[in-house]
């Protein structure tokens, strides 16, 4: 994967996604089509924004019981997504029967601790310990179940990456010096990200919120070859 960007396009609206992801096309790698998007344009706007010719990512973090999740899976399989989200902590069954589902080309890569997250809202859950404890326990689950990475936050993404070689790794909240983090609560910047070991970095605001979202995604894509993280020609 050459630019490992993927700009999630959280939006209901058909037009407004397809404007976007076409303004933005030359500096990122990829389409994240999540909740947001899945539930108002289901597989027909799937469709209709695969034709802008770039991979697309499909964050739907599937978390249910095994036989319901496969099933799902397979029914989004003609989709031909190149990543889908599962939640790691559905099960190793779940994640066994999301992995055997997918086409083979699908990376199958499973939600550990969402980065809108600190160690107080895990403890709130009844989950004690920090975040990148979790996030190991939850990783080693997905490897040990088949699966092909995990997504998870730039602050664990050094540590996970280097206890599973060849793993991919999907970095969340990820935001550019001075922006404001939102709801994310372990947040990198995307060249730090990068640099620690993540494959893929997802964007969204700090692309779609932006003044001219064209320019935003070209300046993170020159900030990850500015720091040397990408590889020359990108
Ligand atoms: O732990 C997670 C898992 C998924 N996401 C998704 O990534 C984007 C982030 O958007 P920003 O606007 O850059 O904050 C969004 O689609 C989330 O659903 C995540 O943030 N954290």
């Amino acid at each position: 994967m050459s630019n490992p960007v993927f700009v999630a396009l959280d939006t209901p609206d058909l037009r407004a996604a397809e404007a976007l992801a076409r303004s933005i096309a030359p500096h990122v790698g990829g389409l994240k089509l999540g909740l947001e998007f899945f539930a108002a344009n289901g597989p027909a706007g799937v469709r209709f924004l695969g034709e802008v010719g770039l991979p697309i990512f499909l964050d739907l973090k599937l978390h249910d019981i095994p036989n319901t999740v496969g099933k799902a899976v397979a029914a989004l399989a003609p989709l031909a997504p190149a990543i889908l989200t599962v939640h790691a902590a559905g099960g190793r069954a779940m994640l066994e029967a999301a992995r055997a589902a997918a086409p083979p080309a699908c990376k199958v890569v499973a939600v550990t601790v969402l980065t809108s997250l600190d160690a107080a809202d895990l403890a709130q859950a009844g989950v004690h310990g920090t975040p990148a404890a979790q996030v190991d326990r939850l990783a080693d689950l997905t490897r040990a179940a088949g699966c092909d990475g995990i997504v998870c936050s730039g602050e664990e993404v050094g540590q996970v990456s280097a206890r599973w070689p060849g793993g991919t790794f999907v970095v969340p909240g990820l935001r550019p010096a001075g922006s404001d983090v939102g709801d994310q609560k372990r947040v990198l910047t995307p060249a730090d990200a990068l640099q620690r070991g993540a494959s893929v970095l997802v964007i969204g605001r700090p692309i779609t919120g932006a003044p001219d979202p064209a320019e935003a995604a070209r300046a993170i894509a020159a900030s990850l070859k500015a720091s040397a993280a990408l590889p020359a020609g990108v």
